[in-house]
């Protein structure tokens, strides 16, 4: 699903995590690891206020892992804790509790040194649309949804989800919108397929692909499709086009006259991109392109 964020829906959305934010004691700030910056809500730390937070890196099956390495690396130094997982398989989901309970570690002694009994720890995940918040909500879950409408302080028709013995979690996300004052961010989205094709042009997004590809990713890119020249300066469009027209004709993807079919070949190109076939690919880093070629 695609929403069309206006003002008012934001406005709504913040109100609404916002209300959740009382009945819980940890969020869970879902990125996607391909597209941490872009996949990050701008005002997340205003909505979330005071509360304490983990910031999961999901889909890390499909990022470089080295990039999400820097990554984690990155948010621990800004003093957050970070868990890495990929909710399609299950894989490290399970960190998310353990994480949690360590983040809020000096709460629940204070609760045991006053002879109370610590209740399991409530969280509750938010983040952008299509990042995977439902999918991680099912692995969590597995069988234990379990409908407590009834308890106090629970909003009417909300649940809590089991996670073991020690954690639960609100059924219902919170959804925040995207970084939208930024044109690349919106392409990154939709070369990561989390907005659709639909409200961006295809070449346009193909275009950002290929031109972020030739930065980063040169020799998985020129490989995947058998490319002789790197674009001589990826701020040349004309170098980007070029690129992509190489790409479409080792494809096959042409009209009339022999010319390339640019729409065609743009298709192909994020097609193999978001099904992993140019392998594990992050398209942000944490450091400027120069510090980046320092750490390698
Ligand atoms: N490869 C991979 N795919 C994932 C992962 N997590 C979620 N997905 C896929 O990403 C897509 C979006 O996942 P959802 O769980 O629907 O995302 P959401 O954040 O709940 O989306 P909204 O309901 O739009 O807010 C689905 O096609 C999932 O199968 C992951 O860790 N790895």
């Amino acid at each position: 699903m695609t929403i069309q964020w206006f003002p008012g829906h934001m406005t709504r959305a913040k109100r609404q995590i916002q209300e959740k934010l009382k009945l819980i004691d940890i969020a869970i700030e879902l990125l996607d690891a391909r597209v941490p910056i872009s996949s990050r809500n701008p005002m997340v730390d205003e909505i979330l206020g005071g509360k304490p937070r983990l910031i999961v890196l999901n889909k890390s099956d499909l990022a470089d892992p080295k990039a999400t390495e820097q990554w984690v690396k990155f948010f621990e130094a800004e003093g957050h804790q970070c868990a890495v997982v990929d909710s399609s398989t299950g894989t490290r989901v399970g960190d998310i509790p353990l994480k949690a309970k360590q983040i809020l570690h000096e709460k629940i002694e204070r609760q045991i040194a006053k002879g109370m009994n610590p209740r399991a720890i409530r969280g509750l995940i938010v983040g952008i649309p299509n990042v995977g918040k439902s999918t991680l909500i099912n692995r969590l879950a597995g069988r234990n949804i379990a409908a407590t409408g009834d308890r106090p302080g629970v909003t009417k028709g909300q649940q809590w989800i089991k996670v073991g013995t020690e954690m639960e979690l609100l059924d219902t996300p919170g959804i925040l919108w995207p970084k939208f004052e930024d044109q690349v961010v919106g392409y990154r989205l939709a070369i990561t397929g989390a907005i659709k094709e639909q409200i961006l042009n295809v070449e346009d997004i193909a275009f950002t692909a290929v031109k972020e590809l030739s930065a980063r990713y040169w020799p998985t890119l020129s490989e995947r499709f058998g490319l002789t020249q790197p674009p001589k300066d990826i701020e040349d469009a004309d170098e980007i086009v070029r690129v992509m027209e190489e790409i479409g004709r080792k494809r096959g993807a042409l009209m009339g006259g022999g010319r390339v079919d640019l729409e065609k070949a743009s298709g192909i190109i994020l097609r193999e991109l978001r099904a992993g076939k140019l392998g594990r690919i992050t398209l942000e880093s944490p450091y400027p392109p120069g510090v980046e070629k320092l750490l390698d």
